[in-house]
């Protein structure tokens, strides 16, 4: 048996390939393949041949039981922080040897441009139709990581019923991510629309649950995108939060009072609003050093700045990379993420989605309560944040959208912003019938009495 990992899903050729000696040296010319699948912050080591630079074959050995021990499952952990290594003795009593180029060094500049970049391919991997169409073990192994990652993170809809018996008699609050998660994964993010279906469905929920869209967006670009003014809105990653001072369901939003466009009184919580000036700083100076690269688009968040890499072409991402990080250097204020083909930059305070989702859910009156069941829906990095807020409450119900394997702390999953529409029609269905139901209890204790 041939098993042949793709660069779909683990990078084998770039600074994440190491080289382990037998010895322990480095850039010996035998002993075991440390590869690392940035999709899910793991490592595994087999004894391997590589053949090539972008795929790495394991062969049919009499010392090797790489084909039929190496298992999927054995191949995924959800647990970014604890990497489980596959031993070199679980794989095969021998090392096989193999021949790799030497390492790149962590620590420098250089890879750490390369960490960033993997990182956000990470993120956002091509599809893996679109890949390797002469190769269709590299398509098995990926739909085959996928399937084994289902089991860990199942989908919320098949879930369903489960999830509803856990909100029951519960107050459900929503939380919900923009891009990637209400509106689909575009070219140009200045047309990252949600359709209209999705508007009518996410207004329904409204109707049902306290609701807020956390976004990495500017909130007013958010809103603009939404266009719904009976939901929360929380814009630069949490940094930005604007609620109704006063909402028909009596909630209401700790922060200071302001007045919205059309007047209504609102509450804005910013806590990194001393940064304003930097980020526009920041913001020109991105804008200066990346204009001769082609593709390159930064847009301004209010609070934090993005950096678009997708529509670069990626032969130029480093020299982009680079160039981000050389303006960084003159803000040590300033801290660096990345998302989906995006780099972002952003005040270096402890304030993230998931402390915006601890903020409303307490400015709404739930923490620290019981009966409160906060739903989180998110496909990125910075959602992750929420995933751990989520999880470290009472109850509530962390899901993150992906249609590939990805470290997560997200307990379920969906695949794409259409199975979210159709996991929130479904949860405005569950309230409907549930109120139904109670009335028609109602009716018949009245008619009783
Ligand atoms: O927190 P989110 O609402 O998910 O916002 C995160 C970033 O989303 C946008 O970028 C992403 O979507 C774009 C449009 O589909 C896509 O072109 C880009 O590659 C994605 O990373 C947005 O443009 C960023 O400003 C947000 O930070």
């Amino acid at each position: 048996m041939v098993l042949k990992v793709s660069e779909v899903s683990g990078n084998i050729d770039r600074y994440h390939g190491e080289f382990e000696g037998t010895d322990g040296t480095e850039g010996t010319q035998s002993g075991l393949l440390r590869a690392s699948f940035p999709n899910f912050g793991e490592n595994f080591v087999g004894g391997m041949t590589l053949r090539s630079k972008r795929t790495a074959v394991c062969t049919d050995s009499p010392t090797s039981s790489c084909g039929s021990s190496l298992s999927v499952s054995s191949m995924l952990s959800t647990s970014p922080s604890k990497p489980s290594v596959m031993s070199a003795s679980s794989v095969s009593s021998k090392p096989i040897p193999i021949v790799l180029q030497k390492k790149h060094s962590p620590y420098t500049e250089k890879g750490q441009f390369h960490a960033w970049i993997d990182a956000m391919r990470a993120q956002s991997p091509p599809h893996v139709h679109s890949l390797h169409e002469d190769i269709p073990e590299a398509f098995d192994l990926e739909a085959a990581v996928y399937k084994s990652w289902l089991e860990k993170h199942p989908s919320a809809l098949s879930s369903f019923d489960n999830v509803i018996k856990h909100a029951h008699q519960k107050q459900v609050v929503v939380f919900l991510d923009y891009d990637g998660t209400l509106s689909p994964i575009v070219e140009d993010p200045e047309r990252a629309f949600m359709s209209t279906e999705m508007r009518a469905s996410v207004k329904d929920l409204a109707s049902c649950f306290p609701t807020a869209v956390i976004s990495g967006r500017s909130r007013p670009k958010v809103y603009e995108f939404v266009q719904l003014a009976e939901l929360y809105y929380a814009g630069s990653h949490g940094m930005d939060i604007m609620g109704p001072a006063k909402s028909s369901d009596g909630f209401r939003v700790k922060g200071t009072k302001s007045r919205d466009k059309k007047g209504n009184e609102v509450v804005l919580f910013q806590p990194a609003s001393e940064y304003l000036p930097l980020i526009n700083k920041v913001f020109t100076a991105l804008i200066e050093t990346t204009k001769l690269i082609k593709g390159a688009k930064v847009e301004h968040n209010k609070f934090c700045v993005t950096v678009h890499f997708r529509r670069v072409k990626e032969e130029h991402w480093e020299a982009l990379a680079e160039r981000v990080g050389n303006v960084l250097k003159d803000y040590p204020s300033l801290n660096l993420t990345h998302g989906r083909k995006v780099l972002e930059v952003r005040p270096s305070i402890s304030w993230d989605k998931g402390k915006a989702v601890d903020f409303l859910l307490k400015s709404l009156g739930f923490k620290d309560t019981s009966d409160v069941f906060p739903l989180y829906l998110g496909d990125d990095k910075t959602d992750e944040d929420a995933f751990r807020t989520i999880n470290g409450s009472k109850h509530g119900c962390s899901i993150l959208v992906s249609s590939i394997a990805k470290s997560t702390d997200a307990k379920l999953s969906l695949q794409d912003p259409s199975e979210v529409m159709l996991f929130l029609r479904r949860l405005v269905q569950w309230k409907n019938r549930s109120l139904e139901n109670r009335n028609s209890l109602q009716k018949g204790a009245h008619n009783h009495n």
